[in-house]
C-alpha cells in the first residue's frame, strides 16, 4: 500500500506513534521501507538525474585528516529543491509524505506537540551527495544556537550499501546516554528523525562510494 498518499496508508497511525515514542525515548527514530521499493527507486532516479545534470554545488573544502598536508577533499555536494520543479516531482511526493508523518505525529501526541514543539514549517529539501574518496562531515550539531530548526529528517537512497566496504556511517552521540552512540547506516528507503539541537551531535564517517541523502529541517 505504498502508492496511496501517506495519510491514507493503513500503517500511518502506527508510523506516527512509532515516531512519537522513539523521539520521546531516544530523540532519534529510524523507519525502514518508508516509501517502498518502487517509489524509493523513482526518488533515486530523480536524484541521479540531478547529479548527472551537474547541478550540485561543489562540496565544502575540508582538510584531508588522513594526510597531514593541506590536501583538501571535497565534502558533501548539495542542491536545494522545493519539490515542485518538473524534474523533482517524486522528491516532492517524498516531501509531502515526510510532512504527513511529522505533522501527524505532532497532532497525534496527547499534548498535540512533538517533544514540546508545535511544528509549523520546514526548510526546502537539501539533496546531498558525498562523492566517496573519503568525503565525510565532521562531528557537529545541526542547530547549536536556536535558529528555529527542531527536527532533522534524513531520507537515504543508497542501494546495496556495505558499511564495511563503503563507510559513510552516520554516528549520533545522543546527549545523556554517556558512552552510547547511535550508528545509522545510510540504507535505501530508510528515513531518520532526530532533534536538531545540542542533544544530538553527529558525524558522517568517511564514505568510499557515492552516498546520497535528502534532508528536511522542521521548524516550530
Ligand atoms: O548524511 C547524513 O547521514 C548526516 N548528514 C549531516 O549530518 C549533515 N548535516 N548538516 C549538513 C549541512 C550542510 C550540508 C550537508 C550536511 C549534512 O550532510
Ligand atoms: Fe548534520
Amino acid at each position: 500500500n505504498t502508492n496511496v498518499p501517506m495519510s491514507q496508508r493503513s500503517d500511518y497511525v502506527d508510523l506516527c506513534r512509532n515516531i512519537i515514542r522513539d523521539m520521546d525515548l531516544y530523540g532519534v527514530c529510524v523507519l525502514d521501507n518508508f516509501l517502498g521499493y518502487q517509489r524509493g527507486m523513482t526518488v533515486l532516479d530523480e536524484v541521479l538525474n540531478l547529479y548527472n545534470m551537474g547541478v550540485f554545488k561543489d562540496g565544502q573544502l575540508v582538510r584531508n585528516k588522513a594526510s597531514n598536508n593541506l590536501k583538501t577533499i571535497r565534502g558533501d555536494q548539495i542542491i536545494w529543491v522545493d519539490g515542485r520543479e518538473d524534474c523533482c516531482k517524486q522528491i516532492g511526493q517524498l516531501i509531502s509524505d515526510v510532512d504527513a508523518v511529522v505533522m501527524g505525529s505532532n497532532k497525534m501526541n496527547d499534548n498535540g506537540k512533538l517533544g514540546n514543539y508545535t511544528i509549523n514549517g520546514r526548510t526546502k529539501a537539501m539533496v546531498a551527495c558525498y562523492p566517496g574518496h573519503g568525503s565525510h562531515y565532521v562531528k557537529h550539531v545541526d542547530n547549536p544556537n536556536k535558529d528555529g530548526r527542531c527536527i532533522t529528517a534524513i531520507y537515504y537512497l543508497n542501494k546495496d550499501w556495505d558499511i564495511k566496504e563503503n563507510g559513510g556511517l552516520l554516528r549520533i552521540f545522543p546527549e545523556g546516554w554517556s558512552d552510547q552512540v547511535a550508528d545509522i547506516e545510510p540504507l535505501f528507503d530508510r528515513i531518520l528523525f532526530f532533534w536538531s539541537d545540542r542533544r544530538n551531535p553527529h558525524e558522517v564517517q568517511p564514505a568510499f562510494k557515492t552516498r546520497y541523502a535528502i534532508t528536511l529541517w522542521y521548524f516550530d
